[in-house]
């Protein structure tokens, strides 16, 4: 019995388990898989490396159709390029970090690269039977008809605590720096007039504080394959 492919969302703010669960997910289920925020990462990386002054929102606008951003869908490798160069691990760095909020919110910046989404979403939903896609405003905006749509949450704490384990050498901070520095890229992403980070009034919100990544995982597994319905 053939299924229909199945469009998952999986939003939510930096920490919350979003890239480790969707991955999971994906793997776990033969899906896809799609980092939204590694893209708004590239066209920011690519703008810092190209002399672009990140505050000038129609410098930025004026100049965001350039890079060739590609992102590979395998949740087992994904991968990000632009312009056929490997920024996986420039894009994750602090000056980038810094940035990413300001680029991402002028409107031409988002209008491209939610173009971009739509068409790979499509595409790699076909090909691999389904897709996990992951952001600030997949439900709400980029794929509102995805099958399921989940909003991670955790305490501003255990994400400040999750996130500075993971930093280290020239990008490690105290936990209370990397706390302040992540509230302000929330408040940022959830305060623009384009897009912000919301919950789409149709979603699952799941509050990831006291679950471990394996009982996060699970929830939405559960979630996908209820929503997964067997075409006669
Ligand atoms: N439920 C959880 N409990 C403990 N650690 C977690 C949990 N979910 C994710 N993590 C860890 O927190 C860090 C940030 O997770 P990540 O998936 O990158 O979040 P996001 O994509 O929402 O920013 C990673 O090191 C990840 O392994
Ligand atoms: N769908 C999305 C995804 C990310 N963004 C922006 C806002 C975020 O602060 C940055 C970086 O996102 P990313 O998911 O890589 O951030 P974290 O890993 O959660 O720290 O990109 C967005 O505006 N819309």
């Amino acid at each position: 019995m053939a299924v229909t492919p199945v469009i998952v969302a999986i939003d939510g703010p930096s920490g919350t388990g979003k890239s480790s669960t969707s991955k999971a997910v994906a793997a776990r289920l033969g899906l896809g898989y799609l980092d939204t925020g590694a893209q708004y990462r590239a066209m920011t990386w690519w703008m810092l490396a190209n002399g672009v002054d990140v505050a000038d929102a129609a410098a930025v606008a004026a100049a965001c159709a350039k890079p060739s951003i590609v992102s590979g869908t395998d949740p087992l490798a994904p991968t990000i390029t632009v312009d056929g160069t490997d920024v996986a691990g420039p894009i994750r760095g602090r000056e980038v970090t810094s940035a990413v909020s300001a680029v991402s919110a002028v409107p031409e910046v988002r209008a491209r690269i939610t173009e971009l989404q739509r068409s790979l979403a499509s595409e790699t939903a076909a090909a691999a039977g389904g897709i996990v896609v992951e952001g600030r405003d997949i439900g709400t905006t980029v794929l509102p008809a995805a099958d399921v749509k989940i909003f991670l949450t955790a305490s501003p704490e255990a994400r400040a605590a999750r996130r500075s384990a993971e930093l280290s050498g020239a990008d490690a901070a105290g936990l209370a720096a990397t706390r302040e520095a992540l509230l302000k890229r929330d408040a940022a992403d959830s305060g623009r007039t384009a897009s912000p980070l919301a919950k789409a009034a149709d979603a699952t919100e799941v509050d990831t504080t006291e679950l471990t990544l394996e009982q996060v995982i699970e929830c939405v597994v559960t979630l996908v394959e209820a929503a997964r319905r067997p075409v006669r």
